[in-house]
C-alpha cells in the first residue's frame, strides 16, 4: 500500500518525497475538491520530481494531477488534460461531475484510446449501495479507466462517516477485480489507517489530515507526513 499526498507547491513536492512519498499529487489546495493549479507550476512540480528521480531511479514515483472540479466544454477538458501530460504528468484524475457526463465521454475515450492513465474520482457524497457501486465499476473498467478512487468533496466529514467499511471494502476488492488501481481518500487522519490498510487498497490519500489545524489549505505538517509514511510502510 502506498500514500498519496496531495501537494500545491515546488516545497511541498521536495518535501513529501524526502518523506518517501511516491504518489505525488498536485492539486490546488486552497478551494474546492479537485481544483487545478495552473500549468506554469505544474511544469515546476514535475520537474522537481523528475530532479528526485534522476537520484532515485528505482523509486517508481507517479505524479498525478486533478484538472478542476468541472470544466465549460469538450474542448476545454481535452485542452486541461493534454497540457498536463504535455508536462510530464503520469496520471489525471477526472471529478464525478466529469467523468460521469456524457457531453464529456467522446474526449474522455480517446485519451483512453491512446492509452492515457485516467482515475476516475468517485465522489463519497453521492456513493449509496453495492449494486450502484458494482455497475460504476463496471462500466469504468469496460471504457479501460486505469485506476479509480473515492474521495469526498464537501471536506468537513471523512469519508469513513460516509461510507461504512463494508462499502469502502467492497469498492477495494471490487475495483481489485477489475484491474482497476484503487485508492481512498477524503479527510483521512493518521488514526484511521489502520482500519483502511485492512482492506488493501493500492493507496490512501492525504491532505487536510496532515496539515496545519487539519484545514487542507494550510501548509503541510512534516512530523505528520513522517509519521503516515511510517504508518502505511509499515503495511507494504
Ligand atoms: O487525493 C487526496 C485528497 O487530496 C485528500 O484530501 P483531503 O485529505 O483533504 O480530503
Amino acid at each position: 500500500m502506498q500514500v498519496l499526498v496531495s501537494v500545491s507547491s515546488v516545497a511541498e513536492a521536495q518535501m513529501v518525497l524526502s518523506a518517501g512519498v511516491r504518489l505525488i499529487d498536485l492539486k490546488e489546495t486552497a478551494y474546492g475538491a479537485l481544483a487545478a493549479l495552473d500549468i506554469p507550476l505544474s511544469a515546476a512540480m514535475v520537474a522537481a520530481v523528475d530532479s528526485y528521480r534522476q537520484q532515485h531511479p528505482q523509486a517508481g514515483i507517479i505524479v498525478s494531477a486533478t484538472i478542476g472540479d468541472d470544466c465549460s466544454s469538450a474542448e476545454a477538458l481535452s485542452e486541461l488534460i493534454q497540457s498536463r501530460l504535455d508536462i510530464g504528468v503520469d496520471v489525471i484524475k477526472l471529478p464525478q461531475t466529469i467523468w460521469a457526463n456524457a457531453a464529456y465521454t467522446a474526449v474522455i475515450k480517446a485519451f483512453l484510446a491512446q492509452r492515457v492513465k485516467l482515475i476516475a474520482v468517485l465522489s463519497a457524497d453521492h456513493l449509496s449501495g453495492t449494486a450502484a457501486v458494482s455497475t460504476m465499476l463496471q462500466d469504468l473498467a469496460s471504457a479501460r479507466y486505469w485506476g479509480v478512487m473515492i474521495d469526498t468533496i464537501q471536506k468537513s466529514q471523512a469519508v469513513t462517516a460516509l461510507i461504512s467499511l463494508d462499502l469502502l471494502g467492497f469498492f477495494v476488492q471490487s475495483a481489485k477485480a477489475h484491474g482497476l488501481y484503487v485508492g481512498l481518500a477524503g479527510g483521512l487522519q493518521l488514526a484511521q489507517v489502520d482500519s483502511l490498510a485492512d482492506l488493501s487498497p493500492d493507496y490512501l490519500g492525504f491532505r487536510s489530515g496532515l496539515c496545519l489545524n487539519q484545514r487542507r489549505e494550510q501548509p503541510l505538517i512534516k512530523e505528520k507526513l513522517h509519521l503516515v509514511t511510517a504508518k502505511v510502510s509499515a503495511f507494504c
